[in-house]
């Protein structure tokens, strides 16, 4: 089936939240597009929520002071013993922090200046200083790693952290300047144990690739001329990992000391334990070599092979911090002139990586979490090639039947199972009032209508009868869409509800994906196209799933 669609100014996109009270059939071979701008102003036009918000108890209550000063000791004492764990390398990134804070600080300064000499008053996000999301996310991109990171996952948190920072922090990117070939010479021979040139022909001086935790390097295996990418981990970096995290925890412990509320948001425990977790992860190319490992098993055992890939391991070359991978060649899946010039049909080659990740979701150990632009690529055979599994998560049956339950509530929009499958996922011990939820959940769908809104009109092609199918989608851009998802998770939120992380991984994923089918196929809609299988049939093909 070809398709084509109706530019209207931007790309042409589809919505993932389809939105089928509106669609606009038209008479065959008619383009057509219709521009529709309301009043968008989500900050003003507020949603009124039937909700009780619980009131958090005063932090300051005599009692509650009381009880409060009684931990104090115990604070003092862990970080005296953070402190000294963390020992010279806590005083080196100190003041490294000191430079990158006076860095932003002037930039803030700069803008301040700027804005005072104009007439109007100065922004909130002046106001706020560097704690505002804009100067704490550039803050953030200048301490590296741990505080890329930590972006990251407020990116990917929006059960956590507030609204404006989560998606200010979508813009944080992990970019740093290369270390020179010759430490990365240093560390292949230490890691190896032996000379570089018995194991590669050669290794390419010049970087692929160069981010914060590790940088990439081409080259080809002595022997079998195979070519490779060698994956280095920045010399340093666990040091500076140890570091941060600390510094990390003890913001964390003051904050809690401060408001014992936080403990109870899971801040202590989720936020800080995750990020140690997932960081420390990342700086161990062992659990990345496993998590590709099991994906390839996972193509193998699912007779998926044909259709994608993810790049073997040489383990003889390959240790806690290098990786030695096979090296694919391909384009981003969002490069679309690229991806036209290796296949005719986009669409196909982007419902086949839907499939194979969704398929994963229950069928492999783990899924793969961060498949973003970068990480998506078509092959020059066609296949699908998945890179990158730093991060991953791990779903439960019972988290991912209530997540379809929710994705196909969102195509049909019946808020009554969208309340309920929420209700499923998140952890709560309140009784909740499934009914006000599920009206409240309508109000935020029906309040799309308020977005800025685009209608796109696609002409589809079928190739056996030569008849030609005319439909329009309303879309909606992608910030409003999150602002949207932010909103579900807000509502939620207020009936007591609280969501696992790998919630977070998920939506996070398929609003990636959904950025991709906008580019790929404007024509598709992701859930409820009959060709890609959302609902898990594989299920109980393949033993792995985890419980
Ligand atoms: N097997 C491979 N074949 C070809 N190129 C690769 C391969 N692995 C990595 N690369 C290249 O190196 C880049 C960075 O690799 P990777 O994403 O694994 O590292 P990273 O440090 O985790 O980066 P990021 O977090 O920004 O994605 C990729 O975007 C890709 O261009």
């Amino acid at each position: 089936m070809a398709v084509s669609a109706v530019r209207c100014g931007r790309l042409p996109i589809t919505p993932f939240f389809h939105h089928h009270r509106h669609p606009l059939l038209l008479s065959s071979g008619k383009d057509y597009s219709l521009r529709r701008r309301r009043l968008n102003n989500r900050g003003s036009k507020r949603l009124i929520f039937s909700a009780r918000y619980s009131q958090a108890q005063d932090p300051f209550s005599s009692r509650r002071l009381q009880d409060t000063l009684e931990t104090l000791p115990k604070l003092v004492e862990d970080i005296v013993q953070t402190s000294i764990n963390t020992g010279p390398r806590g005083a080196l990134r100190l003041a490294q922090g000191i430079q990158a804070f006076l860095g932003v600080g002037s930039e803030w300064l700069a803008d301040v200046s700027k804005s005072t000499n104009s007439s109007v008053g100065l922004p909130t996000q002046l106001q706020l200083g560097l704690l505002s999301p804009l100067y704490l996310r550039r803050l953030f991109e200048r301490m590296g790693a741990t505080y890329i990171k930590l972006g990251q996952f407020i990116a990917s948190a929006p059960t956590l952290f507030p609204p404006e920072y989560v998606q200010e922090f979508q813009n944080c990117f992990d970019r740093a300047p290369a270390v020179p070939f010759e430490h990365i010479q240093k560390i292949l021979r230490e890691e190896l144990g032996r000379p570089i040139d018995s194991v590669y022909e050669y290794v390419d001086s010049t970087p692929i690739a160069s981010a914060s935790i590790a940088q990439v390097h081409g080259a080809r295996l002595r022997g079998s001329h195979e070519d490779v990418v060698i994956k280095v981990l920045k010399p340093g970096i666990e040091d500076v990992l140890v570091a941060d995290l600390n510094f990390v925890y003890v913001v964390a412990r003051i904050l809690e000391f401060l408001n014992p509320e936080f403990s109870r948001t899971s801040l202590q425990v989720g936020i800080v334990k995750d990020i140690r977790e997932s960081m420390l992860e990342e700086v161990d190319f062992y659990k990345e070599a496993a998590n590709i490992e099991s994906f390839r098993r996972y193509l193998e055992a699912m007779g998926l092979t044909q259709q994608a890939t993810a790049p073997k391991v040489y383990q003889y070359c390959s240790t806690q911090r290098v990786l030695t991978m096979q090296r694919l060649y391909g384009v981003p899946l969002t490069d679309l002139d690229s991806i036209t010039s290796l296949v005719s049909n986009p669409e196909s080659s982007l419902i086949t990586a839907l499939n194979v990740w969704f398929g994963s979701l229950l069928a492999c150990e783990s899924f793969h979490a961060d498949v973003h632009a970068g990480n998506l690529w078509l092959l020059r055979d066609g296949r699908i090639g998945f890179l990158d599994f730093g991060i991953v998560g791990r779903i439960s049956p019972k988290t991912w039947a209530a997540m379809e339950v929710f994705l196909a509530s969102i195509a049909t929009e019946e808020y009554e199972s969208m309340a309920s499958a929420l209700i499923e996922m998140g952890a709560t011990n309140k009784d909740i009032d499934a009914e006000a939820f599920a009206r409240d959940l309508e109000k935020i769908f029906l309040s799309i209508q308020d977005l800025d809104t685009e209608i796109v009109v696609a002409t589809a092609r079928e190739t056996t009868t030569k008849a030609t199918a005319v439909s329009a989608n309303l879309v909606v851009d992608e910030r409003q869409m999150n602002a949207l998802f932010l909103d579900v998770v807000r509502v939620s939120e207020s009936y007591g509800l609280r969501f696992p992380r790998e919630f977070a991984l998920l939506m996070k994923q398929l609003l990636y994906f959904d950025r991709y089918t906008r580019l790929l196929a404007p024509s598709l809609n992701m859930l409820q196209d009959q060709r890609i299988s959302i609902v898990s049939n594989r299920r109980s093909k393949y033993g792995d799933g985890v419980n």
